[in-house]
């Protein structure tokens, strides 16, 4: 019975203002679960591309002209009036004032403090994700020195999102640098990741928990009780194993040739791109010899954003 259910193709699409607020719209009465909240989209028509269904939805929907648009996430639901094989985009430009063409509301929303119920049942981990930074800033006090990296976090009225990685240091070591972050990070509303040994972090005061592609490759299950945890991915598989694992983000790299890791092989922004193409239901920072100046370039090659490590702290 379900394998005769058909599979819609749908786009969907998050306006995102430069506060990192984005819009939500009911969905109109007579369709499926009208009156939900959900990110304003429909079903792609045949022969067209994800991109130009976008830009018809909105322009239908809202009569707002979408400028600059890039692929996110791809998410694959069970309904019970169809399954449904969702592209999620970002926009970040646009021509015009949303308007209700079909009767429905809009609502500009925060990440993490979505106010409006319902919610189309598919949508809770994508909401997360808008939880996530532009930039995740990584640690490498050996290069680039703990009083810098402690300087340059201190002098920032938000500092973002950290993680620390740190292999060449002991457990105490380690606790001792987390302990530093936190005092800093955490009064001003920054998250604090750290790259280590899942057994380690027991009372640690971080955020979450970032998994190296030799950890996720030995772990049966997400660790418990964190509320964001992440994986190193280099390839499809571990993307796969990242996203089966219901991990929150993933990194990918390297994308360019990198100091920390000359041995390793690059992806370039194509191969990084090709790697997303196969329905990735989580969001990817690519990784490896970035600038926050690529950032654009990350996010139209379908990254989430982009992880720095000597970029961070220059
Ligand atoms: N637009 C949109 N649809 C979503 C989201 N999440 C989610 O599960 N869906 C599902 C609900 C529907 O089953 C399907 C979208 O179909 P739709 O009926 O809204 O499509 P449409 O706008 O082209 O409508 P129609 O005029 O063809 O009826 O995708 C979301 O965030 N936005
Ligand atoms: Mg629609």
């Amino acid at each position: 019975m379900s394998e005769s259910k058909p599979v819609i193709s749908v786009v969907a699409g998050a306006l995102m203002r430069a506060d990192g607020s984005f819009m939500l719209g009911s969905r109109p009465a007579g369709k499926p679960y009208a009156g939900y909240w959900e990110f304003p989209g429909g079903k792609v028509e045949p022969g067209e591309t994800p991109l130009a269904a976008l830009v018809r939805e909105f322009r239908e929907e809202m009569g707002i002209e979408v400028s600059h648009a890039t692929p996110w996430l791809t998410r694959i639901h069970h309904y019970e009036h169809a399954s449904v094989h969702l592209r999620f985009f970002r926009i970040w430009a646009w021509q015009g004032t949303p308007q209700p063409h079909e009767g429905q509301s809009f609502a500009w929303q925060t990440p993490g403090h979505h106010s409006v119920t319902p919610m189309l049942p598919a949508n809770d981990p994508v909401l997360r994700s808008l939880q996530l930074p532009d930039v995740l800033q990584i640690s490498c006090v050996s290069e680039c020195g703990r009083d810098h990296t402690l300087e340059v976090l201190a002098q920032r009225d938000n500092p973002g999102w950290v993680m620390v990685r740190e292999p060449q240091k002991s457990r105490e070591q380690l606790a001792d640098f987390v302990a530093e972050v936190a005092d800093i990070v955490h009064p001003r509303g920054g998250k604090l990741l750290v790259n280590t040994d899942p057994a380690w972090i027991r009372g640690w005061p971080v955020d979450g928990l970032h998994l190296s592609g030799q950890r996720l490759a030995a772990l049966d299950e997400r660790p418990p009780h964190l509320a964001w945890v992440g994986a190193s991915a280099h390839s499809s598989a571990e993307l796969a194993r990242a996203a089966a694992l219901g991990l929150d983000y993933a990194l990918l790299g390297h994308v360019q040739p990198t100091a920390s890791h000359p041995q390793q092989a690059t992806l370039g922004w194509n191969g990084f791109a090709r790697l997303l193409q196969n329905e990735i239901p989580l969001p990817v920072f690519a990784i490896g010899g970035l600038q926050a100046a690529d950032l654009d370039t990350a996010r139209t090659h379908g990254a989430h954003g982009i992880a720095l490590m000597r970029g961070a702290w220059r």
